[in-house]
């Protein structure tokens, strides 16, 4: 319960990083089905960020599902509660002034909508990382699409839960016509652009 909290103001702000390391901090939230490419991606662009000399970070959803959100399944519910924290921690590191890159399944509009009003419109672009679901069950990186056919998996996204493709996303990045090189490298451009300091 937060009722009898009340907001401390810190003696840095984002402003005093952002001037610090000389580039704008936001949030790339990377959705999509498993295996589309999403951590792929987000781990590419942050090595070209920080070879840039940014101050970046990754947020990926099997890692923060082992550790901070360990107590979360992945009923409707559960996402949701997850994606509402991944948000509230992207908020501390945008305000830490780091370039924050999330990779997500965030199957739904309304959870994605919720992520937007936390970090603020204009600290987020939202990319929607396209590729089919056959593609991405051909794939099967971690196996996981064939043990939910076999139904030794439920609530799968995919299969037996929903993914919403997004209304309006910032960008999208099709893995099935692009190579990895190609995509890190658009969605570079687009991001430098967008957020140049100059
Ligand atoms: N039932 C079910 N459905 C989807 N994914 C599952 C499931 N069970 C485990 N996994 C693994 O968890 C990763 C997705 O976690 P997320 O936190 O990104 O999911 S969500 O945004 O809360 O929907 C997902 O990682 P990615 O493949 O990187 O997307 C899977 O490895
Ligand atoms: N153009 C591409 N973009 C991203 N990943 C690709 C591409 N082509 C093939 N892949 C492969 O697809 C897989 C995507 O897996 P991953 O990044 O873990 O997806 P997700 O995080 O969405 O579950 C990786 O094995 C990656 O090498």
């Amino acid at each position: 319960m937060s009722e009898n909290t009340i907001k401390q103001i810190y003696s840095l702000s984002r402003e005093n990083r952002e001037n610090k390391y000389g580039h704008s901090s936001y949030l790339v939230w990377f959705t999509g089905l498993s295996g589309s490419g999403k951590s792929t991606l987000a781990n590419a662009l942050e090595k070209k960020l920080f070879q840039q000399e940014k101050h970046t970070y990754v947020l990926d959803g099997d890692n923060i599902r082992q550790g901070i959100n360990r107590d979360l399944d992945f009923s409707e519910k559960g996402r949701s509660e997850n994606l509402r924290r991944i948000a509230e921690i992207s908020k501390l590191f945008i305000d830490a002034g780091i370039i924050t890159l999330a990779a997500f399944i965030s199957p739904l509009e309304k959870d994605r909508e919720r992520i937007k009003e936390i970090v603020g419109n204009k600290n987020i672009v939202e990319v929607y990382v396209e590729t089919s679901l056959q593609t991405c069950e051909k794939r099967d990186v971690k196996g996981l699409y064939k043990k939910a056919r076999k139904g030794e998996i439920h609530n799968f996204t995919g299969i037996d839960s929903p993914y919403q493709t997004p209304k309006n996303p910032d960008f999208v990045i099709n893995t099935e016509e692009n190579t990895i090189e190609e995509a890190t490298q658009k969605l570079l451009t687009y991001l430098n652009k967008k957020f140049s300091t100059s």
